[in-house]
């Protein structure tokens, strides 16, 4: 999100999170042009989550000060000594990873005391957004130890096969370029059509 309206319009539907992206090179970029005062008012039940891709230690932290973020989401091929000092800065931190049908989650293992969620998206050359969905059958293979975003090219055709998951410790639905009119500005009736229904 980025828009002040579109994120106030969200708001009343009552996500538990709402991501702001950090990363330059996304065409959801929140730059330095957009004030954090926009998203100061965010009912306090709205976790603020700042999504960044292998930026520095020092940048994550004045991010997180200036914007008044409750999580980090870390996208890129951040280190378990990244995710450790971002979580000593008293925000929740979820790692993504990025799935295929190889991948090895054994890969998890180190991040499992420094990170308070996983976040599986779609393998792709870029690092997020791509609005592609992975086969969700690997996720049998993952041992449910600690709980998980399910992520990548999620849209409201996803319901049903969502609501199939609950042999798995997912704990939040991440919704992105498939609820979206242009990058960044969410389709809000789109959206609360799939969280009524997620809800039901
Ligand atoms: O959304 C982006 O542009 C983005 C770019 C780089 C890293 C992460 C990004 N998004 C973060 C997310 O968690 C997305 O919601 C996730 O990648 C799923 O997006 P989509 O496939 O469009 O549903």
């Amino acid at each position: 999100m980025r828009n002040s309206d579109n994120m106030n319009a969200i708001a009343t539907l009552r996500p538990d999170y709402m991501g702001f992206i950090f990363y330059d090179k996304s065409p959801r970029y929140m730059g330095d042009d957009y004030a954090p005062d926009n998203m100061y008012h965010l009912p306090r039940s709205i976790q603020r989550t700042g999504v960044f891709v292998n930026d520095k230690e020092q940048k994550i932290a004045e991010t997180i000060e200036r914007y008044a973020l409750n999580a980090v989401q870390l996208h890129g091929n951040e280190s378990v000594a990244l995710c450790k000092k971002v979580r000593q800065m008293g925000v929740e931190v979820i790692k993504a990873f990025q799935v295929d049908a190889l991948f090895d989650f054994t890969l998890l293992d180190d991040y499992a005391e420094v990170c308070d969620y996983y976040l599986f998206d779609t393998k792709t050359i870029g690092y997020g957004g791509s609005g592609h969905k992975f086969d969700w059958n690997i996720l049998n293979q993952y041992n449910n130890h600690k709980p998980i975003f399910l992520s990548g090219g999620i849209s409201h055709e996803d319901v049903d096969s969502i609501k199939k998951l609950r042999h798995l410790n997912v704990y939040a639905v991440d919704i992105n370029s498939k609820f979206e009119t242009e990058p960044a500005l969410k389709d809000v009736a789109l959206v609360s059509a799939f969280v009524s229904k997620l809800r039901e």
